[in-house]
């Protein structure tokens, strides 16, 4: 059987990226998704904005919904504190496999916990769990129905604090608007959209940038 597509993704990061260094995976996997294959990470135009706002909030702690390949969880990781954490959530085994394997070769396992199965499983077991009281930025890149029940959820299990910020991928495109009408109309966000384009593409797409104002 042939290989898929993150298979010779995580190849071409084995090849041309530097062990340990993970601006060079971050460049080998644009390079790999331009030139040979696209494929939906966050990508370099929305993820300099996403750098951008994980170097404002400086998180102590980060969650991330679905994980792919590990592309924006290197892109993120890469960018966190000493003694910070990332918990990245993926519930296909293949892709957590791959991801796993970019995560190390970046060298960045030390700061990422990526846990296996479905956000909303595990969203509500993070506290006892993880001993994680709230989390100061959220990264959604799972599927696009489910990034307004998930973000409800986080509400729920008290996982948001004043002031915790919300990246939300693919707001225009695939598109995620019971979520985008949710955070631009309820009191409890300041949301402001961050016009971009789609990974690897000139088709509109953008993050949207959300405060918790508890
Ligand atoms: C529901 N709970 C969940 N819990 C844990 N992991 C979950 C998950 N849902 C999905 N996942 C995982 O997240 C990932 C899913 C991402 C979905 N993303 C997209 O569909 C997407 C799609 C596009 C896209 C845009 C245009 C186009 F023509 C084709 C595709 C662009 C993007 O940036 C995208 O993020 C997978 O790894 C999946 O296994
Ligand atoms: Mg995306």
């Amino acid at each position: 059987t042939g290989s898929t597509r993150p298979q010779r993704l995580l190849k071409a990061v084995q090849k041309n990226a530097t062990k340990g260094d993970p601006q060079s995976v971050i460049s080998t996997i644009d390079h790999f998704c331009r030139r040979c294959e696209w494929a939906m990470n966050v990508g370099d135009e929305k993820g300099t904005i996403l750098d951008s706002v994980v170097c404002e909030v400086s998180p102590g702690s980060t969650l991330e919904l679905g994980t792919y390949c590990g592309y924006s969880t290197v892109r993120i990781a890469r960018l966190l504190a000493p003694g910070t954490k990332l918990i990245t959530l993926e519930f296909n085994p293949d892709f957590a496999k791959v991801a796993r394997q970019v995560i190390e070769f970046a060298g960045l396992q030390e700061k990422v916990l990526l846990v296996e199965g479905p956000s909303g499983d595990i969203i509500p077991k993070i506290k006892e769990q993880f001993g994680i009281t709230t989390f100061d930025l959220v990264f959604l890149d799972h599927w696009k129905d489910r990034y307004l029940p998930d973000t409800k959820l986080l509400e729920e299990c008290g996982l948001l604090r004043k002031g915790s910020v919300l990246m939300a991928d693919n707001v225009i495109c695939p598109g995620t608007p019971d979520y985008l009408a949710y955070v631009r109309s309820s009191p409890k966000y300041d949301s402001k959209y961050f016009k971009s384009h789609l990974e690897y593409t000139k088709v509109e797409d953008g993050l949207e940038k959300s405060v918790y104002l508890g």
